[in-house]
């Protein structure tokens, strides 16, 4: 049987100091307590970038662009009961405060301090790339 697998949009926001933003999985959700780059499950007809967007508004309140998200690379990794294809896109460029709307705690990160902070599997290969890249 071959596990579903689930489109995941995430993003690396980069501020003026070049940290990276870090978002807290609340309790109650999987993976609770990690630290994860922003995003969600793409929805039915929406792009990865459209679903950036939402998701930005929803959880972050603050507003992008399609042409402001830049494809750095992706994750794809095998979880117990699923397996997550997930874009990482890097974004320099929003409109309004970062607030957190969902009670997610939130940390601006600088890129040497990344690996200090628990994240899901998928995203282990990710910090060094960003990493390098930033
Ligand atoms: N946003 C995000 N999700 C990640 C990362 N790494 C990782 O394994 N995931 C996984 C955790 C979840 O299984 C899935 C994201 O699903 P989610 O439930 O948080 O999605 P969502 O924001 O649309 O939330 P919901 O409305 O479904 O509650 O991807 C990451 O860096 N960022
Ligand atoms: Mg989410």
């Amino acid at each position: 049987m071959t596990d579903p697998i689930v489109l995941v949009s995430a993003v690396a926001l980069v501020d003026r100091d070049g940290r990276v933003l870090l978002a807290q999985r609340p309790e109650g959700k999987s993976m609770a307590g990690l630290w994860e780059f922003p995003g969600g499950k793409v929805e039915a007809g929406e792009t990865p970038e459209a679903a950036l967007i939402r998701e930005l508004q929803e959880e972050l309140g603050i507003d992008t662009w399609a042409s402001c998200l830049a494809p750095l690379t992706f994750a794809s990794h095998s979880y117990d009961s699923f397996h997550l294809l997930m874009p990482l896109f890097v974004c320099r460029k929003w409109t309004g405060q970062v607030q957190s709307r969902e009670g997610q705690a939130l940390a601006w990160v600088r890129p040497a301090e990344l690996k200090k902070y628990a994240m899901p599997a998928a995203d282990i290969p990710l910090v060094s790339i960003l990493r390098d890249w930033l």
